[in-house]
């Protein structure tokens, strides 16, 4: 266990991870274009899912999902994928289905990868979902987190989802907190979702009070602004030049807004074009202080969606499993690093790999 962190000893606990959040089907038309395809293959995605079924798949960890889904067809689909994923779903809020959606549905992610100077595209499709319609006491959270979890993870997709998920999460987050659990939370700021709940004022609304419950603050330079109204001073979108400097003196001024905040994490991603990133990340912890992982320029990128939460589900397993902080933000690097080699929103890679890519191994071939 990392000493950045108290967190519950395995042998007393149900769950290493929760995550509360959306899964969407994501329809993917591989090398074309969405609004050309004539065939798409379809995985399973959702931001906080993403983190929980990293940990189970990638890392080996016990973890549930708690969501809600219209029980049809599709709903069914992804309950498929999330047993594939090997995550409890006992948790799965099913919701009767009113035969057209017009009063509850599932949520659709139509999302292509681009290439070189074409960059990625996302139509979501997602109003109206079930998961959107949950209300804080739909759920039991103190019979879930008195069965013992040693960490929950959720975030600022889930809370954008309608005006009411925001308050769910911070009924699970209270919970989970009272019971010993680490709370962890992404930000992902997405415009889309919160343009129509009230913009970004009300996203900074939102996510200020959810930080208050928050241990593991998680988020890029963009989601800490936007979301909380942190500035990284002096770098473009492009994080041109990049200072590691101006990202250090952002986590220290919200380690000081948020006493609470018991780690920081942000990825650090120069976006040279849809197939190739700059990257690396930096994270703080109150009792370890600044640790950066290995800068990777020029990274190439097969799909880029979902690199963010493989980067959050290898910190969460290093501060879960692991001695310190430094390793811990490498395994995030690399993991996120490698869920960007291989198509769809989650990982596709194992924990030997990751480990010998944070320990700075190359991608010879192994046979
Ligand atoms: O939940 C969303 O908004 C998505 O786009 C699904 C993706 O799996 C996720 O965002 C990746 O971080």
């Amino acid at each position: 266990m990392s000493t950045s962190l108290t967190v519950r000893p395995a042998a007393e606990t149900a769950y290493d991870a929760v995550a509360l959040g959306e899964v969407m089907l994501r329809l993917d038309p591989g090398d074309r274009r969405v609004r050309t395809a004539r065939r798409f293959d379809v995985w399973e995605g959702g931001g906080e899912y993403n983190v929980a079924r990293g940990l189970r798949r990638c890392f080996g960890l016990r973890g549930a999902i708690v969501t809600a889904l219209a029980d049809n067809e599709i709903g069914r689909l992804v309950e498929d994928f999330m047993l594939t994923g090997g995550l409890d779903t006992q948790y799965v809020r099913w919701v009767p289905y009113d035969g057209i959606g017009r009063t509850v549905r599932n949520g659709l992610n139509f999302t292509e990868r681009g290439f070189g100077v074409r960059g990625a595209v996302g139509v979501s499709d997602r109003g109206n979902t079930a998961v959107s319609q949950m209300r804080p006491d739909d759920v039991d959270w103190d019979a879930l987190f008195s069965r013992g979890v040693r960490w929950l993870h959720t975030g600022g997709i889930f809370a954008a989802l309608s005006e009411s998920t925001a308050d769910v999460a911070e009924a699970a987050m209270a919970a989970a907190r009272r019971h010993g659990t680490i709370v962890s939370y992404d930000l992902n700021y997405r415009p889309s979702l919160w343009k129509g709940i009230g913009g970004e004022e009300r996203a900074r609304e939102v996510n200020r009070r959810l930080a208050q419950h928050v241990d593991v603050m998680i988020g890029n330079e963009e989601d800490f602004t936007a979301s909380l109204g942190f500035e990284v001073e002096g770098v473009d979108e492009n994080l041109t030049d990049l200072d590691t400097g101006a990202f250090r003196a952002m986590i220290e001024t919200a380690s000081e807004a948020y006493p609470n905040f018991q780690v920081i994490a942000t990825t650090l991603r120069g976006v040279r074009s849809a197939s190739r990133n700059d990257w690396g990340a930096i994270a703080w912890s109150r009792a370890e202080g600044f640790a950066e992982a290995t800068h990777r320029a020029d990274l190439e990128i097969f799909d880029r969606v979902g690199g963010g939460d493989s980067f959050a589900s290898g910190l969460a397993y290093g501060l879960m499993e692991l001695d310190t902080l430094q390793q811990a933000v490498e395994y995030g690097a690399a993991h996120g690093a490698l869920a960007m080699t291989t198509p769809g929103d989650t990982t596709m890679v194992t924990l030997p790999e990751v480990a010998k890519l944070a320990g700075g191994g190359s991608a010879r071939v192994q046979r």
